[in-house]
């Protein structure tokens, strides 16, 4: 039988970049338990920018956090391009998310003594075959403001610059936990742009959570969550770019 295609015509047998199956994770026990994911079937192609809305609650960051490898589901599979890694011990873990993941989240995280640059040179000190920090901060139109130091940038700057240092290793997945969480929407928009030029450029597959329905527009896909479950997966034949939503 010939691979699904999906519609940017790719083979989804041959290209999910994360495949989820019967997915749960429970934390605590007993009375307390709380079910935050009660069996995510989900694939995700190589390369795509994945918009995951839904309420408050519902398991976006548990799930996000389990593809990142910074949590263990409680049970189901969660395949990284075939490879299983549910049960992957600490260490595999350590190295899946070191060499293959970058993370952006609603705070940046920077060091307030260190330039722009030299927050980004943390991790290109230490990665192999990565962007350099002049090439990163270009990616997100910050190349002019690389000697300037946190305090001195805006917010949304200062996410682009957490963004630089995502990308700086050149990842081949970017987890964004509500990137644009703490900022005006006209900021917003300036950190979305970049993530799209990220996401085209290097091809990272993104998944960004957001509260802010208008950015499920600039999505190939969006995966809307309901009660820890997936309520509804939309893939956009058309994409809004960033400059053009509203929330
Ligand atoms: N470490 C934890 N211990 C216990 N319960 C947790 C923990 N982390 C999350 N939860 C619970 O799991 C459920 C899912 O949480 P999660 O943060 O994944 O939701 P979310 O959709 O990302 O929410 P939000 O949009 O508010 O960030 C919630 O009921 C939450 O209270």
């Amino acid at each position: 039988m010939e691979p699904m295609q999906d519609t940017r015509g790719q083979s989804s047998r041959d290209t999910a970049c994360f495949r989820t199956r019967g997915l749960t994770k429970v934390y605590g026990s007993g009375a307390s338990a709380v079910h935050a994911l009660r069996g995510v079937d989900l694939e995700i192609p190589e390369g795509d920018l994945v918009v995951l809305l839904g309420p408050s609650g519902s398991g976006k960051s548990t799930l996000l956090n389990i593809l990142g490898g910074l949590d263990r589901p409680t049970g189901g599979e969660f395949l990284f391009r075939g490879e299983d890694l549910t049960r992957a011990s600490t260490r595999a873990l350590t190295l899946y998310r070191r060499r293959h993941v970058g993370f952006v989240f609603q705070f940046y995280n920077l060091m307030p003594s260190l330039t722009a640059r030299e927050n980004v040179e943390l991790v290109t000190e230490i990665a192999q075959n990565g962007l350099s920090a002049g090439e990163a901060l270009e990616l997100v139109g910050l190349e002019k403001r690389a000697d300037h130091f946190p305090a001195e940038l805006s917010g949304g700057e200062q996410q682009r610059v957490a963004i630089a240092r995502a990308i700086a290793k050149r990842p081949e997945v970017m987890l964004c936990d509500e990137p644009t969480g703490a900022l005006d929407s006209a900021t917003g928009i300036r950190v979305l742009q970049a993530l799209k030029t990220v996401n085209e450029t290097l091809g990272a597959t993104t998944i960004i959570i957001t509260h802010n329905a208008g950015v499920a527009d600039m999505a190939h896909r969006v995966i809307t969550f309901s009660d820890g479950q997936v309520g509804n997966v939309r893939v956009n034949t058309e994409r809004a770019n960033p400059e053009d939503l509203a929330w």
